[in-house]
């Protein structure tokens, strides 16, 4: 609703309300369109002025209406008439002015905007575009190449760039409200033709076809497949080239379509996931809301490798005192630089003193003796990290908390060498660690809520997806990447090669296919796992029963390569050939072609040809269905956990709403019935098999995604 009030005597202040964020909802629609003309109709009001409760102008329409059917007053209108308005009207922009907020505003004749606020359209990242006239007024205020900058991106602005944009009038570090009120009085019976944004045209662009040919051809290679930021650039073509009425319709037809498209429906599906996972919760019955971070003010690495390095830096630009411990002088000290460079480029990226004495570095463990937390990121070998919990445990304060960086392996194991296992949990963060979104939380049987609160929370204080998972193998993120990768080198084996499966895999809008993820990563880090699972046999085996390992079909393709030294962009050989050792571009081997067909023939393989939709449906539903056990085990609270994780941390497209909402895109019943037909064909591919989750929820009617937490509660107990 919007809450109407005269001040001043002849200011009418109108107050949107609607916590938390002042969405613009059909009540608080029809309260601005009440009260507005109770404004404009009352003789004693000279001007008025629209604010936000608590601090927050307006977050914008109101998301969760979009999946419904929209009633009340629709936008266009309102703001339109604000526009038209014979009475001053003024924005007072505290907190954020975002989307629907934002248009309102450029709606309105003035705009004051507190130092601290944000401004922004960011409806690209929710599949739309600003449809209620953004699309047409921004370029207008503000001229096209920077209203592109703004739509395309959907970055939000503070308020001095607002100010040096144009987008708004003035910048106080006061009272918005009262700055707004008394400049409104000083703007009454002004004329107010020069203030109504859309009654212009838009400021002169030289070679502005130019310009639009070249944001396109940039915005088509980052959308990777989205379509929300194109439409965005024909919006903001139509603001620059036809008059205001005929740009509106255009604004319209665009809308209508992205409205409608599954992308919106995903991107939104992702808004409302990344809230989601933090309200966590463990199989025990703990929970966010019951558990309670511990204070943590100084934290500690152990182990400055690559991922340690990284770990230090996003603990550090949180502002934490962090204990940075390396045992051998010559390692530290490199560290040390590496990290103080990182810290210095971060924080001129951020226009902020970089935290360099926020770090200190020590050769001995005894250095974290009082440190709240340790994040121990050592080599991953199960019997040094034992040693290391061991060591902490006997150094460090009665309470710290002991924390894994291990991708692979078992918390639990670790948990158990310690004399307080309730303390320990996995920290799973992603290379580089301080750049890199996703960070899974690792909850053991024994692990404390407490424990998995605090870690929650440091993580959403480094400005991490954080999402709290089971301990299993992999976990999530890994577990589920395993299936995906075997599938893709089976592929290889029955025809495909490293190009057409990535061709497939990137044009499904993951920045990089499976092999070029290979070499980014390097060969050997599988290798070292398939090895320690005893899969890895040299020498030339040839036959069917060569690649029948544990019982189970197995690909050796990657560990032949590892054994030419071929490990990817290192060594600069690995699916692909690169200029030298180092280089990232990848180019088509022939060595690698010829070497596939002797392999096939090695092994009695015919080539068969292989189409995209194939690679798309033998990977993902492999992988799809990987994540339907991990739910079914209770290793991830729900489906919002998994996508996440996936769009967060492996590059999963997010117009596709991660893995798990994609098969409800796709239709359970089809993903089962594929899984089905690849399981036929390849009876000796356990991860082919129908996990008996999805299974079960084909058998319920396939309920739609945001009821599979009920359904999942109801077949267990059903079992
Ligand atoms: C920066 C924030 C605002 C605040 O951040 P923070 O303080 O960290 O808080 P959060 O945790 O993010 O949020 C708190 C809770 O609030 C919920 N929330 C936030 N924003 C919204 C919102 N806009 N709507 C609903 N709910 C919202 C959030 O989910 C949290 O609750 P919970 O934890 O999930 O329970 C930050 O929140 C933020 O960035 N918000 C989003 C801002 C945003 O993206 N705004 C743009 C929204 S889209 C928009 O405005 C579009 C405008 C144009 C509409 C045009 C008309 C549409 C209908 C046209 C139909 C076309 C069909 C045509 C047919 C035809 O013509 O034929």
């Amino acid at each position: 609703m919007a809450e109407y009030n005269r001040v001043s005597e002849c200011v009418g202040l109108i107050t949107l309300r609607n916590p938390p964020v002042n969405a613009l909802s059909a009540a608080v629609r029809q309260g601005i369109v009440d009260t507005v003309q109770r404004a404009l109709s009352d003789p004693n009001v000279k001007s008025v002025v629209i604010c936000g409760q608590n601090g927050i102008f307006c977050g914008g329409a109101d998301i969760k209406e979009f999946r419904s059917n929209m009633t009340g007053p629709p936008l266009i209108p309102m703001i339109h008439a604000i526009e038209s308005a014979n009475k001053p009207v003024v924005a007072a922009i505290e907190g954020s002015a975002l989307g629907g907020g934002l248009e309102l505003a450029l709606g309105c004749h003035y705009r004051i905007a507190h130092s601290k606020a944000r401004l922004g359209l960011p409806e690209v990242s929710l599949g739309l575009l600003p449809a209620a006239g953004g699309s047409q007024r921004l370029p207008r205020l503000i001229g096209v190449p920077a209203a592109l900058n703004l739509i395309t991106t959907g970055r939000h602005v503070t308020a001095a760039e607002a100010l040096q944009l144009g987008i708004v009038d003035q910048v106080t570090d006061h009272n918005t409200v009262a700055a707004a009120v008394k400049f409104a009085l000083s703007v009454a019976g002004r004329s107010l033709d020069p203030r109504r944004i859309s009654t212009h045209p838009c400021p002169q662009q030289p070679d502005l076809d130019a310009l639009f040919e070249e944001v396109m051809q940039k915005v088509r290679q980052s959308a990777r497949g989205a379509i929300a930021p194109i439409a965005c650039v024909q919006a903001v073509r139509a603001a620059a080239t036809l008059p205001y009425a005929q740009g509106m319709e255009r604004e319209r037809e665009l809308m209508a379509t992205l409205f409608t498209s599954g992308q919106a429906r995903a991107l939104q599906y992702c808004f409302f996931a990344e809230r989601a996972v933090g309200r966590w919760r463990m199989p025990s019955g703990a929970r966010w809301d019951t558990s309670k971070p511990r204070p943590v003010h100084k934290a500690a690495v152990i182990g400055l490798g690559t991922m340690g390095r990284g770990i230090t830096v996003a603990l550090a630009q949180t502002g934490l005192s962090v204990i940075a411990v390396e045992t051998q002088e010559k390692q530290l000290m490199e560290a040390k630089q590496a990290i103080s460079g990182m810290l210095e480029r971060g924080a001129k990226g951020r226009g902020v003193a970089p935290a360099l004495d926020g770090v200190i570095y020590s050769q001995n463990i005894q250095a974290v003796a009082d440190v709240d937390l340790v994040i121990e990121a050592v080599f991953e070998d199960i019997a040094l990290k034992t040693k290391v919990f061991q060591q902490l445990s006997a150094v460090c304060k009665p309470g710290t908390l002991l924390c894994t960086n291990t991708s692979a392996l078992d918390v639990d194991q670790l948990a158990s060498e310690t004399p307080n296992p309730e303390l320990v949990v996995g920290m799973h963060f992603f290379a580089p660690a301080h750049v890199m979104k996703l960070l899974e939380v690792v909850y053991g049987p024994r692990s404390s809520p407490q424990a998995v609160a605090t870690a929650m929370q440091l993580g959403k204080k480094m400005g991490k997806a954080s999402v709290a998972v089971g301990n299993c193998r992999g976990f999530v993120g890994n577990r589920m990447l395993k299936p995906y990768i075997e599938e893709a080198f089976f592929l290889l084996e029955e025809g495909a090669t490293p190009e057409l499966v990535d061709q497939a895999l990137e044009e499904f809008g993951f920045p990089m296919g499976v092999f070029r993820m290979s070499d980014l990563s390097g060969l050997d880090v599988g290798w070292r796992v398939r090895k320690g699972d005893g899969l890895v046999e040299p020498g030339t085996a040839s036959g069917r029963s060569a690649r029948i390992r544990q019982g189970r079909r197995y690909s050796p393709l990657g560990d032949l390569l590892c054994e030419e030294g071929r490990f990817g962009q290192k060594t600069g050989r690995g699916w692909y050939q690169y200029d030298k050792p180092g280089s990232r571009v990848a180019r088509f081997d022939p060595w690698l072609h010829s070497f596939l067909g002797a392999y096939r023939a090695q092994h009695g393989l015919v080539a068969r040809r292989i189409d995209h939709q194939e690679v798309l449906e033998r990977c993902l539903y492999a992988l799809i269905n990987e994540g339907f056990h991990i739910l079914d085990d209770g290793i991830a609270a729900g489906p919002e956990d998994i996508d996440v994780i996936y769009v967060s941390g492996y590059g999963w497209p997010r117009h596709r709403g991660g893995p798990m909402f994609y098969a409800n895109m796709v239709g359970l019943a089809k993903v089962l019935e594929r899984l089905e037909h690849y399981q036929q064909l390849h009876p000796e591919v356990p991860h082919l098999q129908p996990s008996s989750l999805l299974r079960r929820l084909v058998a319920s009617g396939s309920p739609p995604i945001h009821k599979w937490g009920e359904a999942i509660k109801k077949l267990h107990s059903q079992l």
